[in-house]
């Protein structure tokens, strides 16, 4: 188990912000090695692969279009390979890769000091073998580039057939700094391409931290602010998600520190306490607008994240997420909306960009593995695809638990999203993030100008084992393998050549359902490592290039190399994470967001929920315990003043467990814990005051409506009739899921907010077998209140991995070039 000195290492540590500088730099140029001799390798091989955040393809709308650009991150990258190859006149294979054109800079030496990457540890690996046994797959690849040209002059003439849509900037991606490589960032700066959304990148510029001005540019290029008055989150929320409290600092308040601990396409991530407990630190995920999103597309979008997210919340390997608050313009943010979660200590790409990473024993690695895909599992058995999985949504507790996190591009899958035996809604559009994107998916990437006929219907599921093959063939390579999955990156084209071949000429039965024969030996780059090869048939078959023969989840768990690996933690172990007490909940008429904002009750005009119309929305949003207790609102009254200043510990099921303070006590008590509450609260309570006091300008409101696909105007309709669902009684047992009535009615509404459904395919059967795995967990002992609270014996130490690289003079080493 990791200390506290661990938690600070981790915290010191050049985080997420760091890495971003350093991915805006370093992408494409030479990585880490710790082996100095291998300077001239990495030069020559030109290593692009090198670990890197990265940002979701933010395609809400169901395809993720971009400007028909000959300058494309596809092109920029081929050429620099190309040009590599030219320069260095070598034949490579896997270890083939887009130049660095910083030979000689002191940064990059620096940086190759520290590769630990295992293609440069054999002269083998620039011959690539194990691809070279047949190509038959070149032909195909010759005719494909035609017709792909062909296309593209096509796609040409067509010009502006994506204009208006939500486009995944090409901008970092197609920017040459005079000094600088390549980076894929579909969010990036650009001077033709400012995107409002890319606001917060500039907050991890520490200098930046404090200067309220830059908050200040309320409506301008850079910064995306929503429209007074801010929607109430309950109006985006089923009767039973309905929170006691919807502001942030009813019951929060900012961490001192104040640092952004973390940043995605669209949010940004701050450590904020309870107002209560200070040891209580919870993270809060701020949502920023994407592009040219409403605010209505905004709050949809970002409810429903909320909603797959608070659904999944019952299991050891998902980020638990509490509530969805309205978060006031402060010195940390701007005004908007957030949600309270879980704390991650860091995410899994922090753990393997650790120069230690390479050492960490294989079980190690199978068990971060293994507990990655319990949690993938756990959200298909719940009717959820996450269509996003990568390292960076992966986060690690400080207990060292793997839990997914991030499900702003998740979606329901079933074609009737709550009858999990209705067959499986297949999707369309370009989402999730190269290379975890398989290769079916990558087809509707408009820059790589595929044909349409390339472009079928996609199973989401299918799209998730394949993440989970590319992040455990990353985990052991330590690299990852290619830079997009598809067949204009010629390392992807060399893994399916390789894969054909193994099939061809070793085990033609690999792709059989319940073939569990041993999987690629060393000939083979992308099994190399792994030293196992029943290792690499869970890796290979998880990441089969084929969706129709790929590995399930299903499959994965039948698979008897999976079913050994020992974990530190089993599926159903309780959780160790208290849930944020909500004791406060401002009323409309003593809550002022911003001075200049309008009266209260203009939150009614947002709500598009004719129920809520007719009711009229209480002052006081209803607390879950009175919502259990009177489902009805027209019985809320029996209810009313027992808000105000009433502890409510509100479980992440649902609502069905309203902690007592004696029960607080309890559970302090367990944990040992000193508490002193009652003592600080009211300093807290001040503090909170004054931080809603902040500057805050009015905005005028934009509700202009963009040119988006049409799909996205059906599903603004489909949440308004969710929305007028008649309420019942919120009710939840354990990890199933919502509540049936609602919970059908919710889910076939809001699947509807997803990408382009297509035909549905066949079932899959969802038995999953029981899984025997470490049997050096704790199981939960007595009741959950008690049992969440022990501390678990773990068998590994995932945090617990060294790192040359621990201060920001190194790291600006390589960034102030
Ligand atoms: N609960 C949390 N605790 C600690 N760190 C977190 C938490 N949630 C997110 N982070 C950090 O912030 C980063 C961005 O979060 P997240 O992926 O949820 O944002 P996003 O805007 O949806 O990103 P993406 O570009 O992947 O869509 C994560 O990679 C992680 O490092």
């Amino acid at each position: 188990m990791t200390g506290n000195s661990k938690d600070k290492e981790v915290h010191k540590s050049p985080s997420v912000s760091t890495l971003k500088l350093l991915g805006k730099r370093l992408f494409n140029s030479g990585s880490h090695t710790d082996n100095s001799s291998l300077l001239l390798s990495a030069e020559q091989l030109g290593n692009g692969r090198s670990l890197r955040k990265r940002p979701t393809s933010p395609s809400i709308g169901g395809t993720s279009s971009g400007p028909n650009s000959p300058s494309s991150s596809a092109g920029a990258r081929q050429r620099s390979a190309s040009l590599h190859r030219k320069k260095n006149n070598a034949s490579v294979g896997f270890s083939n890769g887009p130049v660095s054109s910083h030979k000689s800079s002191a940064a990059l030496q620096d940086l190759i000091k520290h590769n630990n990457n295992p293609y440069l540890n054999s002269p083998s690996d620039i011959l690539g073998t194990g691809t070279g046994i047949a190509s038959t797959r070149d032909r195909d690849r010759i005719a494909l580039d035609r017709e792909k040209e062909r296309e593209k002059a096509r796609s040409k003439e067509r010009n502006t057939h994506h204009a208006g849509l939500p486009q995944r900037s090409n901008s970092m991606a197609s920017h040459h700094f005079p000094n600088e490589n390549i980076v894929y960032n579909p969010y990036g700066i650009s001077p033709n391409h400012a995107r409002p959304d890319t606001a917060f990148a500039d907050t991890l510029n520490m200098n930046k931290e404090n200067d309220l001005s830059f908050y200040m540019h309320d409506g301008n290029s850079k910064i995306r602010m929503l429209p007074l008055p801010i929607a109430n989150p309950n109006d985006f929320l089923p009767e039973d998600m309905k929170q006691y409290s919807v502001h942030l600092t009813d019951n929060f308040v900012f961490d001192t520190d104040n640092k952004p601990i973390g940043s995605g396409g669209s949010s940004e991530v701050r450590k904020v306490k309870s107002t209560y407990r200070q040891k209580d630190v919870y993270a809060l995920k701020k949502l920023n607008m994407i592009y040219h999103e409403s605010p209505e597309k905004f709050y949809k979008r970002c409810s429903k994240e909320f909603i797959i997210a608070k659904h999944l919340s019952h299991n050891v390997h998902i980020t638990k997420t509490f509530y969805l608050l309205k978060v006031p313009t402060t010195t940390y943010t701007t005004r908007g909306w957030g949600f309270i979660m879980e704390l991650g200590v860091k995410d899994l790409f922090q753990l393997m960009e650790r120069t230690g990473w390479k050492n960490v024993p294989f079980s190690e690695k199978y068990c971060l593995f293994k507990q990655v895909a319990q949690g993938v599992k756990f959200c298909h058995d719940n009717g959820i695809a996450h269509r996003d999985l990568k390292p960076e949504n992966v986060l690690i507790s400080k207990e060292g638990i793997c839990k997914l996190t991030d499900f702003g591009i998740s979606d329901w899958y079933h074609v009737v999203p709550h009858d999990y035996t209705s067959p499986v809604k297949t999707c369309q559009g370009m989402i999730g993030s190269p290379p975890y994107t398989p290769p079916e998916v990558m087809y509707f990437d408009i820059k790589k100008h595929y044909p349409e006929k390339f472009q079928k219907p996609y199973n989401p599921l299918a799209m998730d084992s394949y993440a989970l093959g590319i992040m455990f063939i990353t985990m052991i390579n330590n690299i990852i393998p290619f830079i997009d999955s598809c067949n204009t990156d010629a390392r992807f084209r060399e893994f399916e050549v390789s894969y054909d071949n193994f099939i061809n000429h070793q085990n033609p039965h690999f792709r059989d359902k319940g073939c569990h024969k041993p999987g690629p030996g060393s000939e083979y780059s992308l099994a190399r490592n792994f030293k196992n090869t029943d290792a690499t048939r869970v890796a290979w078959r998880l990441a089969d290039p084929n969706p129709v023969t790929r590995y399930t989840m299903d499959d994965l768990f039948n698979d008897p190399f999976f079913q050994q690996i020992e974990t530190c933690v089993e599926p159903n172990d309780d959780d160790l994470v208290r849930v944020p007490e909500l004791r406060k909940s401002t009323s409309a008429t003593d809550f002022t967001e911003n001075p200049l904002d309008g009266p209260r009750d203009q939150e009614m005009v947002h709500t598009s929920n004719p129920f809520l119309k007719n009711e009229i929305l209480p002052s006081k949003p209803r607390s879950m315990l009175e919502i259990a207790e009177s489902p009805s609102l027209k019985q809320k009254s029996k209810a009313k003043g027992t808000a105000k200043n009433k502890s409510h510990a509100v479980t992440d099921e649902g609502g069905n467990e309203s902690t007592s303070p004696k029960q607080q006590d309890h559970r302090k008590n367990l944990n040992g814990e000193e508490d002193n509450d009652a003592d600080k609260e009211e300093a807290m309570e001040s503090g909170a005051t004054n931080v809603d006091s902040l500057l805050e300008k009015p905005t005028p409101t934009s509700t202009k409506v963009e040119n988006i696909p049409s799909e996205e105007d059906s599903t603004m309709k489909e949440l308004k009739s969710m929305l007028d669902s008649t309420p019942t009684t919120p009710k939840h047992n354990g990890p199933t899921p919502l509540p049936a009535n609602i919970g059908a009615q919710l889910d076939k509404r809001m699947s509807d907010l997803s990408l382009k459904s297509g035909t549905p395919v066949s079932t899959k059967n969802s038995s999953a077998p029981n899984v025997s795995s470490s049997s050096n967990s704790l199981r939960s002992l007595g009741s959950p209140s008690v049992s969440s609270l022990k501390k678990k014996r773990v068998v590994h130490h995932h945090l617990d991995i060294t790192n040359s690289v621990t201060n920001m003079s190194s790291v600006s080493a390589f960034i102030s070039r």
